[in-house]
This record gives structure tokens, sequence and C-alpha cells, in this order.
């Protein structure tokens, strides 16, 4: 008789969403909070910059950061880089608009073709001029003097990442800030935000409709510890189904506020068995290392995980179809565009539409990815490169936006060991 081996133990690094926005929250209260476990990666080492950029003193080391917040929003001139960070250019914005002096925020061409237009006409409507790049983009001026809120309606269908970034400032205006979201995407990471805020001590309230209402009162310092970055460790729980291993992330469980977590059910249907408690995830792929496919998954609420699995669809049984997914366009590629044409380059067949992808099973050949500076086109195909030899990336390193040891753990959990396939 053979006993199942011990789950390997992942190492996954803090949340990218929960770092930045802890970072503001901190900076928008009084007082030193410590965040405990941040990630440490290009995207929050942006934020944290762009902060000292504003005026925010931020210390300590790789293990808990201390920020000294101010109460208010930032005084004075300054030019923010972005970087390649959305959080920054969507968070940063409003919580300059609630200080005095005149912010100038840019970034990276990548950040620069993102769109920002529902942010600039929701700045606009409470007040603010900012001055931006014809189409609505960065760069970005604003000439802050406070926010008085008031109500308003923001078009969210590009991103939820406008709607975070005035409730993110809105304790701080002098007034209630009322929002009415249209066309809501990525909706989970709304709840994160608004809990966030409740933890540093703000009043919201979400109505029936979706309409959120924040009350004025500014944020009371608060320590925290970040939990695992729920989207990073989907490339893992990928690698444990597609490599019939054993694979526990502690620390990210049943009290977890991000919605990629969700992404577990989805290899779930896929024949992984996954177990969630309060302490961790572990998730155990089928001994064959064997995908069950034939499904369509709606991933609106989790689209930084559907690359993860198109990925490794070709070695489902069936078809499996994505939607909800248009968004996805948007952000530091065309992942849907950037998917499709991997997956053409190792030979898999493909179908895509405006927000969908339907990826057929096949064998997959090796092939040159080419990652478009996108870290996780870079992180979903090294999963599939665990079944298929040949597969290379044009740029390993980009993964340092959320995730500079990627390839290192990849290697230290699934090829350091020996897998039930042999791999
Ligand atoms: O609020 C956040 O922290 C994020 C929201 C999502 O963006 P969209 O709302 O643009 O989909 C997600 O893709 C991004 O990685 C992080
Ligand atoms: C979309 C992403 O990042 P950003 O915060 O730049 O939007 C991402 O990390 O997948």
């Amino acid at each position: 008789m053979t006993t199942a081996a011990a789950p390997l133990t992942a190492r996954v690094p803090g949340s990218k969403s929960i770092t930045n926005r802890a970072l503001l929250l901190a900076a928008a209260a009084d007082g030193v909070t410590r965040l405990r476990a941040p990630l440490v990666s290009d995207d929050t080492l942006a934020f944290r910059t762009a902060l000292t950029d504003l005026g925010i003193r931020v210390s300590g080391t790789d293990e808990v950061w201390e920020v000294t917040g101010t109460g208010s929003g930032p005084v004075g001139d300054a030019r923010v880089w972005c970087a390649d960070a959305g959080t920054a250019a969507r968070f940063l914005p409003p919580f300059a608009a609630t200080g005095r002096g005149t912010f100038v925020f840019d970034g990276s061409d990548q950040l620069r073709a993102r769109p920002l237009r529902p942010l600039v006409d929701a700045l606009t409507g409470l007040g603010v001029e900012p001055a931006g790049g014809p189409d609505g983009v960065l760069p970005l001026t604003v000439h802050a003097n406070g926010l008085a809120g008031g109500e308003i309606t923001l078009d969210s269908s590009f991103s939820s990442q406008y709607l975070t970034g005035l409730l993110l400032s809105a304790p701080l205006m002098r007034e209630p800030l009322t929002v009415r979201a249209e066309g809501l995407v990525s909706r989970p990471y709304i709840e994160m935000t608004r809990s966030l805020m409740h933890h540093f001590g703000a009043r919201t309230r979400q109505d029936g409709d979706g309409t959120i209402r924040v009350l004025p009162g500014g944020y009371t310092a608060a320590d925290l510890t970040i939990e695992p970055d729920a989207s990073t460790a989907s490339y893992i729980f990928a690698a444990a189904a597609v490599t019939g291993r054993a694979v526990t992330v502690p620390g990210l469980g049943t009290g977890s506020s991000q919605g990629d977590l969700g992404f577990v059910e989805v290899l779930r249907r896929t024949g992984a068995h996954v177990e969630i408690t309060e302490s961790g995830t572990t998730v155990t792929g089928r001994v064959d290392g064997g995908l069950t496919g034939g499904f369509d998954v709606d991933m609106g609420d989790i689209s930084d995980t559907f690359m993860t699995l198109a990925a490794i669809a070709p070695l489902a049984d069936a078809p499996i179809t994505i939607h909800g997914i248009g968004h996805a366009r948007l952000k530091e590629s065309d992942r849907i565009e950037a998917v499709a044409r991997n997956l053409r380059a190792c030979g898999i067949r493909v179908e895509e539409g405006q927000d969908r992808i339907t990826v057929h099973p096949g064998r997959s050949s090796g092939a040159e990815i080419a990652c478009y500076r996108d870290h996780r086109i870079a992180m979903a195909f090294s999963v599939l490169g665990l079944r298929v030899s040949g597969i290379t990336l044009d740029d390993p390193s980009c993964v340092s936006k959320t995730f500079p040891g990627f390839h290192e753990e990849l290697r230290r959990l699934f090829l350091d060991h020996t897998t039930p396939q042999g791999i």
C-alpha cells in the first residue's frame, strides 16, 4: 500500500492589493501603522515611493513597514512616478485631490496606455480640475484644494480601481461621498477596499442597488498583517493540479478578503481536490496530472487568474471556455490576445471573442512565450512549462511586478521534488 505524500508548503508573498491599500490608508490615518509581511515587489515599492513623493514617511525592514500617517491629504507640490502600477495611478490622484498643492502623476509607457477617463471625469464631477492627456490617460495633473464630497455616478466597466481610489479617499472629504458604480467589474476588490477601510476606522454603507456611501471622519492608525497574494497563489495551485502534487498555501484560508482565492473553485471543476480551512488552502492534483474540461466559466470577478486557467487548458480532456473577461484587455497587456497568440505558438487551437476565449485540448509544443512585459503571462505559461518541454520566456524577469522570487519558488516546489509523473 502507498501513502499519499504530505503536501508541500508554498511560500507565497503578500497581497499586492492589500499592501497598496494599506499603505494609502496608513498614510491618510492619524498616527503610526505597522504593516507586517508586506509584499516587496515592483508594484508595492512603486506605491511606497509614490507616497514618499507625496511627503509620507515609510521606514522599516522587508518584514515590517512602518508608515507615519498625517491624518490628511498631502500638502505641497509633487511629481509622482507610478511606474507600471495601475493601483498607484488609480488610488493616488483622489488622495492628492483631498490635499493642497499641484500634483503631477506619470508612469511607464505601459501604464500611460491604460484608461483613466472615468476617474478623471469623477474628479471633475467632484469639483477638481484635473488635466490629463487628450484621451484621459497619464500624465495627469491635479490642482488640489480639498474635496467637499457629494454624489457621483462612476463608469466602472473598465476597472474597479477607480471606485476603490474614490472610496479610499472619501473619509478625508468634508461631506459624505455617495458613488453609484455602473457596470462594475472585479467586484470582490470593492469588498476588500471596504473591509480595509473599516479596519482603519471608516464608516461605509452599501445600498441594495450597489450605491456606496462613505461618511467623513478620517482614519485611525491600525496595525495589519498582510495575507499571501491569492492571484500569485493561483500559479502554485495550478502547478499542483497539473503535476499531481499536493501543495498548501498557509495563511490564505476561509477568512481571506481576496476574491482570487475563488480560483481554486475553478480548479475543483477540473478534477483537483481542494481543501480550504481557517489556516490555509491545499490543492491536490489528480494522480495523472490530467484536467477535466468541457465547461464554460465566468471569470469576470477574478480576471487576474483567467490566464492561469487558459495556459493549462490544453492539458484538459475537452475544451474550456472562459467569459466575462473583456476588461482583461486593458491591463499590462491585452491579455486575451496575448494568451491566444502564445497558445497558438504552442500549436493549440484557440478561439477568442471580445470578452471570452475557448482553449481546445491538444499536444502542446514548446515555444518562446512573448510576455509583453506582463508578469501574469510569464507566470501562467511557466506552469504549462512544467508539463511541456521547450517552453521559454522572452522576459522572465517581468515577474518582479508582483513576485520577484517566482521562478525560484516554482523550481523549489515542483522541480526539486520528484512528482508522480516524474517531472
Ligand atoms: O484593486 C485592485 O487591487 C486590483 C483590481 C483589479 O483590477 P481591475 O479592477 O482593473 O480589474 C486587478 O486586476 C488588479 O490586479 C488589482
Ligand atoms: C492588473 C494588474 O495590475 P495593476 O494593479 O497594475 O492593475 C495585475 O497585477 O494583474
